[in-house]
């Protein structure tokens, strides 16, 4: 690339429990002295930002993103709508995209210079996306940046789709405001352990229709959330499949046994877990096979997580765009 790069920048300064203010001003202090031209679209909210970036973006050569998981969700969207390379700065509190991306553990002014140079070489690296789409898929406008009428009917996700107990948790640690960081993803699985339920979900697996209980369904596009837990360790991104991870029904006293596993990835040598490959998944749940609200007359929706942002309730498609996404790697 010839001439100054003009980027397209969104940094979140809550990420990583405060940790993004700082990676935000390091980011801003490379891209002057590297001489890149910026549009930071960072708003007082994702979705203002989302808003703001998706102008930016159409004159832009690349979308940067500082922050977590969340970040990284927000800019693939961009970046594959103006069909743009992204670029991604970690500093949010798992930062499981970037870890899967092979982009983590760099500090915020080296990721930076790495982008940068990516970007003036012509250096991407093609990674599959998750589309998402259905049921209430869309989100809430909050997460989608869009008024619910122009809400997009498709979610991309970098990492992992996940259903029941993983969503729960993320439900419940997203209502609280401490402790900050993984100690309340952490306690928060401890809270939903004695009140997990197996649902009873309707798939179809590259168009193979089954039903089966389960804790939890996750789709992985790359191997981990939660801060590290690898719940399909052997995801790639790059091989035009997501793994399809289920686990059976299991009294909590062995779901309490076989959860710390998940940071190895050993959880997969367990009967109750299976995984397998595939290239599109639908997944519902059995009607009345949701949680049942206290008062209400129905079962509550069973919500689906996705980088993990609340994509909304099933049922939902979840299908691999394979190499969907140029990343500056
Ligand atoms: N400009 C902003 N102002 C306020 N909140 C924002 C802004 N941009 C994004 N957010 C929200 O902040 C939340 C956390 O973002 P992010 O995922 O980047 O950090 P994290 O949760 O600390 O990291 P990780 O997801 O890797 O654990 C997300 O739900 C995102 O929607």
């Amino acid at each position: 690339m010839s001439g100054r790069p003009l980027v397209c920048l969104l940094t979140n300064p809550v990420s990583g429990a405060g940790r993004g203010r700082g990676a935000s001003l390091a980011a801003h202090r490379e891209l002057g002295r590297l001489g890149v031209r910026v549009f930071d679209a960072t708003g007082s909210s994702a979705s203002r930002s989302l808003r703001r970036a998706h102008v930016a973006a159409s004159g832009a050569d690349a979308v940067l993103v500082v922050g977590g998981d969340g970040m990284a969700h927000l800019g693939a969207e961009v970046a594959a709508a103006h069909d743009l390379p992204l670029g991604v700065v970690p500093a949010g509190t798992g930062d499981d995209v970037a870890r899967g991306l092979g982009l983590a553990g760099r500090d915020p002014a080296t990721a930076t210079r790495r982008a940068v140079a990516a970007l003036q070489e012509g250096r991407s690296r093609a990674v599959d996306v998750l589309a998402v789409e259905g049921g209430d898929a869309v989100g809430s406008p909050e997460a989608s940046g869009s008024p619910p009428e122009a809400a997009p009917r498709e979610r991309l996700v970098l990492g992992v789709v996940s259903a029941g107990f993983d969503a729960a948790v993320n439900e419940r640690a997203n209502g609280w405001s401490w402790p900050r960081g993984r100690a309340r993803y952490v306690l928060a699985v401890a809270r939903e352990l004695p009140a997990r339920r197996a649902l009873r979900y309707r798939l179809v697996v590259d168009g193979v229709p089954e039903e089966r209980d389960a804790l939890l369904v996750a789709l992985a596009n790359t191997s981990s959330f939660g801060g590290g837990m690898r719940i399909a360790p052997d995801a790639d991104a790059a091989d035009g499949r997501l793994e399809l991870v289920t686990v059976d029904p299991l009294p909590a006293h062995e779901v309490a046994r076989v959860f710390p596993q998940v940071f190895s990835g050993r959880h997969v040598d367990h009967p109750a877990v299976t995984v397998r490959r595939a290239r599109s998944v639908e997944l519902a749940v059995e009607p009345g096979g949701g949680r049942r609200r206290a008062g209400a007359a129905g079962p509550a929706p069973a919500p689906v997580y996705g980088d993990g942002e609340r994509l909304g309730a099933l049922p939902m498609t979840v299908r691999v765009r394979p190499g969907g996404l140029r990343v500056l790697a």
